[in-house]
């Protein structure tokens, strides 16, 4: 039976950004949407984009056998002009406006009065004006926090506009309510400061997020509803906020960048070392990588700390130092990998620390297996994250916040000194992140904070109250 012939309730039309970072979560609310009610459909809008080719295959892992789901590719067009990736938010916001044709002629083809609402990545929010032209209210998807979503907002305030300037990047601190801490402008996004089109895409972004029926946000009460307390304070206009999450893939799906032989490998390595003893580098699903230098200075800030590590990264051997990989080998302490299976490694009892870039997804992922962080944002959001990990929730230390990509080389002493920090288990960070568990466990069950959200919002989306 096809979904067309089903008498349906209500169907929701998903657009997610594609990239593992934006779908994993989206996908993950599309199936707790549907399990929460059984009359709702939703139809996926699948993006191909050429530096994501796995993305395609993983949504369709991802919704194989889920029944109130359907899948429909949208075609394939030409990506910008490589000239654009001088910002890659700017990139990305040009790459999905040139889909808005395709949007809008996919949703004629399947349109009924049963479609009660888009839920749009944030990069997509410009795809509002084809639901307008329906009659269809777009819902805001936002795979990272209400912390960025004040900065967001913000912005469209102009507030911060004044940072724009690169020269004073080091010498603000900055109000943005919805962050209890004072923001200093060196952990703004890089996007901030571009010239070449990120100010302008962020700004066009933040532009429509008033334009929404909802705002659908993947935190929880515990952790942010300070942060959504004090926005609506500050701005009763904003639309209503849901915290839903966390919304974590905890089933680890296939990966074409991993076999079956190296996960196993992997595992089997962790499983031998002592528990909490192994740190876990691992820098998002990007592919981002060091150059030669700060790879040197990584290596040699772990062989000094003497802490058991497993390292994600792809660089070619020839770049560690003179004798690291045969001492890795030699004295078993350590494990380089490509592609992790970071759920279950996070999940690993043998693992008590987590380097990482701050994505949202990891930081939510390391909260709910109760691993602290030693923080190294790259880029996006990551220095806010980071900023607020450290000073606002205390679940993280800080080895740098404000890095970015372009920054100094972090020496191997640095390295070193956050890594023994960092896995030292009478370290406050070890007993926060233990109470973050807890509360990000508590807001999915039945009668947590999130799932009363996701209830609430059927029932704003459906009519039904
Ligand atoms: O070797 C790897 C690398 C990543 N992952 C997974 O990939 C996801 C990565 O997500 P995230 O930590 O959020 O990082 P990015 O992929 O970099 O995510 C983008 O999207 C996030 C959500 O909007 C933002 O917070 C980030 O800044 C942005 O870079 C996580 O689920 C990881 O478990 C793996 O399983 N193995």
């Amino acid at each position: 039976m096809s979904m067309s012939d089903i008498n349906k309730n209500s169907e929701l039309i998903f657009i997610p950004a594609p990239g593992i970072g934006h779908l994993a979560s989206a996908l993950e609310f599309a199936k707790l949407l549907t399990n929460h009610d059984k009359n709702l459909y939703i139809t996926v809008f699948c993006i191909k984009f050429p530096g994501m080719p796995f993305a395609d295959s993983y949504i369709k892992s991802v919704l194989a056998s889920q029944p109130q789901i359907q899948l429909i590719d949208l075609p394939e067009v030409e990506p910008p002009p490589q000239e654009l990736l001088k910002s890659p938010e700017f990139y990305i916001l040009t790459f999905l406006e040139s889909l808005i044709p395709h949007v809008k002629a996919t949703i004629k083809t399947i349109l009924s009065n049963k479609v009660v609402g888009l839920v749009l990545d944030f990069f997509c929010v410009s795809m509002i004006d084809v639901g307008n032209e329906f009659g269809i209210p777009s819902y805001l998807f936002l795979t990272s926090n209400v912390g960025f979503l004040s900065l967001m907002l913000s912005l469209k305030n102009r507030q911060i506009e004044e940072v724009f300037d690169d020269s004073d990047r080091d010498h603000q601190l900055l109000n943005i309510p919805g962050i209890s801490n004072q923001v200093p402008s060196n952990v703004l996004p890089d996007a901030c400061f571009n010239k070449d089109g990120g100010y302008i895409a962020y700004y066009k972004l933040a532009e429509r997020f008033r334009d929404t029926k909802g705002i659908i946000v993947n935190t929880f009460s515990d952790l942010e509803q300070s942060s959504i307390d004090a926005l609506y304070d500050h701005d009763e206009k904003i639309p209503p906020i849901y915290a839903v999450g966390p919304l974590l893939d905890l089933k680890g799906q296939p990966n074409p960048k991993l076999d079956q032989a190296q996960h196993d490998l992997i595992l089997k390595w962790l499983d031998e070392q002592p528990d909490k003893s192994v740190v876990f580098l691992c820098f998002g699903s990007m592919g981002v990588s060091f150059g030669p230098s700060q790879i040197r200075e990584i290596a040699l800030g772990l062989k000094h700390s003497g802490v058991r590590f497993l390292w994600s990264n792809s660089a070619e051997k020839k770049v560690f130092p003179e004798g690291f990989l045969e001492w890795m080998e030699l004295e078993g302490k350590g494990m380089i990998c490509g592609w992790a299976p970071q759920v279950e490694v996070l999940a690993h009892k043998a693992i008590g620390g987590f380097v990482s870039h701050c994505g949202w997804n990891s930081i939510l992922e390391s909260m709910w297996f109760g691993v602290p962080i030693l923080t190294w944002p790259i880029y996006a959001e990551q220095q806010l994250n980071a900023f607020r990990l450290v000073k606002e929730w205390g679940v993280g230390l800080g080895l740098r916040v404000d890095y970015r990509k372009g920054s100094d080389v972090v020496a191997a002493e640095e390295i070193e000194k956050g890594l023994k920090d960092l896995m030292d288990k009478d370290s406050i960070v070890h007993k926060k992140v233990q109470e973050m568990k807890e509360m990000s466990r508590n807001a999915v069950v039945d009668g947590g904070s999130s799932l009363i959200s996701v209830g609430k919002l059927i029932d704003d989306i459906t009519g039904s109250n």
